[in-house]
């Protein structure tokens, strides 16, 4: 389902003198259906940069990195935009809270957004919102107020909303307390059990060892720095 072939990056810092930074180089593996993969190695190995090239934040210098039959290094960025409405989900750590739209709708959107009828998008947005413990009475205020953790959870709704073929997870357990973090452990678990390809990034050592089938280490495509 998600499949990087020889993929390499490297920065260009404008305001340093067009200073070129390679950070990576010769990644390539693959993630099949219903497959979870953790993104393990050394911090500044470049798990975040492969995650953000993925999700077609930043441009790919060179090799393919399909998801599905789009290959995301070459895409235009209105086919990258119809990869993330139905096939490629992404929960990173933070909320990007919009004012005004209330937490149902908030959470709703991205399966209104594939042409889900609103009772139906509502209804799996309540479910969600229960199950990770967000109150009722929460629900038809915007998230703008809310905690950071109960932004947290909102996002994790919204990310599990709609059933994404591949998922992206940042973190998706950082910072939750106990009962929280084994709903969002029974949430991809569930993901995968209908067969998404899942690529995350879990600090959490437990969470990685129960829901990854493999771990891919990033410093292997960490470009050596000839000193
Ligand atoms: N926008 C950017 N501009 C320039 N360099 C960057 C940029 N983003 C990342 N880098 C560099 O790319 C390398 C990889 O960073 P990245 O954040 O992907 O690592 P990581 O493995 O996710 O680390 P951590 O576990 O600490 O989050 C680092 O050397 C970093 O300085």
């Amino acid at each position: 389902m998600i499949r990087l072939e020889n993929v390499s990056k490297s920065f260009t810092l404008h305001n340093q003198g067009g200073a070129v930074i390679p950070v990576m180089e010769g990644a390539t593996f693959d993630v099949a259906r219903g497959e979870c993969i953790a993104l393990t190695g050394n911090s500044g190995a470049g798990k975040s940069t492969l995650m953000r090239m993925i999700y077609g934040n930043y441009l790919t210098a060179s090799g393919t990195l399909k998801v599905g039959d789009v290959d995301v290094a070459r895409a235009a960025p209105r086919e990258i935009l119809t990869l993330r409405q139905h096939t490629l989900g992404y929960v990173s750590q933070f909320l990007r809270v919009v004012p005004r739209v209330a937490t149902l709708d908030v959470v709703a959107d991205p399966l209104l957004s594939v042409g889900v009828a609103r009772d139906e998008a509502h209804d799996r947005a309540r479910d969600l919102l229960s199950r990770l413990n967000i109150p009722h009475t929460l629900w038809s205020l915007s998230p703008t107020t809310f905690s950071g953790g109960e932004q947290q959870r909102v996002n994790i709704a919204r990310g599990f909303a709609h059933d994404f073929p591949a998922l992206l997870l940042d973190e998706p357990t950082a910072s939750l307390d106990p009962t929280n973090r084994e709903t969002v452990m029974g949430l991809i678990e569930e993901a995968k059990a209908r067969g998404a390809a899942i690529i995350g990034i879990f600090h959490d050592s437990e969470a990685r060892m129960r829901v990854a089938d493999r771990e891919v280490n990033v410093s292997q495509f960490t470009p050596r720095r000839v000193a």
